[in-house]
């Protein structure tokens, strides 16, 4: 269960109130364009008592915009929750595209199932299957212990080209200075350190949601 967001859409949840709020709440009311289908299952999601994990509408239109923008039309998503940003990854593509979304959590599965196309649950290693090099793009929003093992992974699936997108890469602010016994934001700043340096990709850290790093595979 991950901690979400310092900045969230009052579309979601609204933790903070002030200025901030009015401006992010200015971006939503003058950019988000949500599908009808997200509406839905947006709304069947706060109904849901982790709903706090969705990720944000605007990020979600974000990342299907930077699918449209390098064609994609297949993409990862790694924690995949009730399904709102793999529906929305899905709807950037043409018909012929695909996303492979992992979930743990067969309850989360169950409520994303019915708003799917063609769902199907398979479990298989994508690398072992020959699909190295094929994929457009990968969400990484899962576990933040296993983040960096899910990067080498993804580094690997993606194409030249291809976008690494890893949320909660600020974690509420907390990598600044992590504290001696948080072992999550030592992981992920760890992360964030080794990814500034890391010269198999492009890199931006945007301060988009609870922190947004765009890695474009060189
Ligand atoms: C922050 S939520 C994901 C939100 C989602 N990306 C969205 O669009 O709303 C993190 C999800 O990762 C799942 N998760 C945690 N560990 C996992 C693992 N090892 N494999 C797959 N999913 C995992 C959790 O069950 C949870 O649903």
């Amino acid at each position: 269960i991950t901690e979400k967001s310092i900045r969230r859409t009052s579309l979601s949840k609204s933790h903070s109130k002030g200025k901030d709020d009015l401006v992010l709440q200015y971006v939503v009311n003058n950019s988000l364009r949500e599908h009808p289908i997200l509406t839905k299952l947006r709304l069947r999601t706060l109904e849901d008592p982790w709903s706090i994990m969705m990720v944000a509408s605007e990020q979600a239109q974000l990342m299907a915009n930077l699918i449209k923008l390098i064609n994609g039309t297949k993409a990862i998503e790694i924690g995949m929750y009730t399904g709102y940003n793999a529906l929305s990854m899905a709807l950037a593509m043409p018909e012929n595209g695909c996303v492979v979304a992992c979930e743990i959590d067969d309850n989360y599965v169950n409520i994303a199932k019915p708003f799917f196309k063609e769902p199907s649950i398979k479990c298989y290693d994508l690398i072992a299957a020959g699909e190295a090099g094929t994929y457009d793009f990968v969400f990484i929003d899962a576990d933040k212990s296993n983040y960096d093992g899910y990067y080498e992974k993804s580094l690997e699936l993606i194409r030249k080209g291809g976008i690494i997108a890893i949320d909660n890469v600020l974690w509420s602010g907390k990598v600044v200075n992590p504290a001696s016994d948080d072992v999550t934001s030592q992981t992920l700043d760890a992360l964030n350190k080794k990814l500034h340096k890391d010269q198999r990709i492009e890199l931006s850290m945007l301060t988009v949601g609870d922190g947004l790093t765009i890695a474009i595979k060189r």
